[in-house]
């Protein structure tokens, strides 16, 4: 029931123009049948393919008519306001009047797909119609096929999809982002930067609002019972069956009584059900008489400052953040709310982008340490091998990984991370049983809890981001593609105990190009912009990138390879020997999306 209710607002559809050149007495209508089964073509590929958060096939809208002109164009943009459009696609097999048959809609993304054929030039529009997005400040995104099609084929050649799913995939994470807010409960913990949220950035660069609690807010609720007491006894019981208590590894004088930790197990299992309806509101709360509270704060994601007023008193945030982010909880599998831990509002971000790219759970984590081939040997004995052998990075934060983390879900007997509907309840089980539940470490949290202990499975692609801000430029995302790495018990274990061992451990190695940031693991490491990084499942670099680049934000560091980077076409003409370059002009010269 709160899952229907986190989705009632329903989800961005995808717009899909079909352009004609307007010409009637011939051209126009020896063209009309071709062109509206491209976009009809388009329409199935995109539903058939792509999912909305909640698992349903995701929407589109077909302009009711071909547009050959200016009033067609506007009556398919009047179509697309009222149906929800988020993102919109022309496609065409022929020569159209460019200007007069473009959208105009600046603030959402835009693609134009100009068929390959030469009976009808629609590469030709495809061209004319782009100048004419870079000359008004539109950046729209090309797609044309690399190989001539005949006029009667209707099929969408292999390279022609995968640009318009790398298009629609971001451009549905942008209007997924939209109109969304992110919700700070508490402020800034322990002087993160991250943490100081910056409200330009959110409502420029992402068009999201900010909505803020005192964390008091949770003592209030506690304190007055608002909150489904039906649902906190079901959770109880179910943490009580799958979340097993792990070893206290704090000293005898510091560890808490048994009484002690069977009450901060309910203050954490209250935490969570009060963070989720601060978040997205509850049903149940109005018919108990609270309906302010029912509504929730609209919020596709939010921080928890915890540190420190919050813990130095009450048990902290991990319990509450690590499930949250994970696929399942007590109700069932679902999908992963967006928490970071210490209101780091930028790696929350960067964890949204992870999420509504991957439909994943999200690995949040501070980027603790950069381990040496020779560091290792020396604290172990052990000479670091295979994917490993140029050394690792030490992912370790107390909370907010999500217990997907731990690697237990499988494809092909191999680890991976799934979107929530593709996990199974032995998978979910698995992710548990793989998590213990370790007293917190009383010398950082003096008001106790539980951090979730698990240890990631080796093998796995994944991807870490960050989004810094940078004073005077605006924010920038960096991005490393690399694979989670398995070391011996041993030497894990030595390792581990040297920094908090109750925390969840990601063992990460990026992929090396032997060039600028990405010449040896430590430079990823010496590069890395803050504290955090956010780890999503797959090799989604170029994706992030895509994404990126619809909001502006430029990429100061990744390691995708060049074939795979996909850009509005504008891009190119701020410069094409120097990507990188060329990626900061274009996202200054067009500013925000919603400036
Ligand atoms: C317990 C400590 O304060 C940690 O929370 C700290 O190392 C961080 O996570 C900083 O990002
Ligand atoms: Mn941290």
């Amino acid at each position: 029931m709160i899952e229907q209710y986190r989705w009632q607002g329903g989800f961005p559809k995808i717009g899909i123009r079909p352009t004609i050149d307007g010409r009637r007495r011939g051209v126009r209508e020896s063209l009309e049948e071709k062109t509206m089964t491209m976009a009809r073509n388009v329409a199935e590929f995109f539903s058939s393919t792509l999912r909305n958060p909640d698992g349903s096939p995701v929407e589109c809208v077909i302009a009711d008519t071909c547009i050959g002109g200016v009033a067609e164009a506007s009556a398919a943009a009047k179509k697309f306001a009222k149906e929800n459009v988020g993102l919109s696609v022309t496609v065409t097999p022929c020569w159209c009047y460019g200007t007069e048959t473009m959208d105009m809609d600046a603030s959402i993304p835009q693609a134009v797909w100009g068929f390959n054929g030469t009976e009808r030039p629609g590469a030709v529009y495809l061209a004319a119609v782009l100048a004419g997005y870079a000359q008004k400040g539109i950046p729209a995104f090309g797609i044309y096929g690399h190989d001539v099609q005949d006029l009667a084929d209707n099929s969408i050649p292999q390279d022609v999809q995968e640009k318009l799913l790398a298009f629609a995939k971001s451009g549905l994470a942008v209007a997924n982002l939209r109109g969304k807010s992110y919700l700070s409960m508490g402020s800034v913990s322990m002087g993160i930067a991250g943490s100081v949220v910056n409200e330009t950035f959110f409502q420029d660069y992402l068009g999201m609002r900010n909505e803020y609690v005192d964390m008091s807010e949770f003592v209030r609720r506690m304190d007055e019972v608002i909150y489904d007491t039906a649902e906190y006894e079901k959770a109880l019981a179910w943490v009580k069956e799958y979340c097993k208590e792990g070893p206290d590894n704090n000293e005898p004088e510091g560890q808490k009584s048994r009484e002690a930790k069977d009450k901060d197990w309910e203050t954490v299992v209250k935490m969570a059900l009060i963070a989720r309806d601060l978040m997205i509101g509850n049903p149940r709360l109005a018919e108990l008489g609270f309906e302010e509270e029912a509504n929730g704060h609209n919020a596709i994601a939010s921080g928890f400052q915890g540190q420190r007023q919050w813990t130095d008193h009450f048990p902290n945030g991990d319990f509450m953040e690590a499930m949250l982010n994970s696929s399942f909880d007590w109700n069932g599998i679902r999908s992963p709310y967006i928490v970071a831990t210490e209101n780091d509002s930028l790696n929350g971000v960067t964890m949204l982008f992870g999420y509504l790219l991957t439909h994943s759970a999200q690995i949040f984590a501070d980027v603790r340490t950069y381990w040496s081939p020779d560091a290792v040997k020396r604290v172990t004995g052990y000479t670091l091998e295979g994917k490993a052998a140029e050394g690792i990075i030490h992912l370790i934060n107390s909370g907010a990984a999500a217990l997907d983390g731990s690697g237990e879900q499988t494809q092909n007997g191999q680890p991976v991370m799934k979107p929530h509907w593709e996990i199974t309840q032995d998978e979910a089980d698995n992710c548990l049983a793989a998590t213990s539940w370790r007293p917190a470490s009383t010398g950082y949290f003096r008001g106790g809890g539980f951090s979730s202990d698990f240890l990631t499975k080796g093998g796995m692609p994944v991807t870490m981001a960050r989004i810094n801000l940078v004073k005077g430029l605006g924010p920038v995302l960096q991005i490393a593609e690399g694979y989670t790495v398995d070391l011996p018990e041993a030497v894990h274990d030595a390792l581990d105990k040297r920094t908090d061992p109750t925390w969840p451990t990601t063992w990460f190695t990026p992929v090396l190009t032997g060039e600028g940031s990405f010449k040896t693991v430590y430079d990823v490491m010496d590069n890395w912009g803050a504290n955090h990084g956010v780890l999503s499942y797959g090799h989604v670099g170029a994706d992030l990138i895509t994404l990126a680049s619809m909001l502006r934000i430029p990429v100061n560091m990744h390691n995708v390879p060049e074939e795979k980077i996909y850009r509005p076409k504008v891009w190119g003409l701020h410069g094409t020997s120097d990507k990188e370059g060329a990626d900061y002009r274009a996202c200054q010269n067009f500013g925000p999306l919603y400036k």
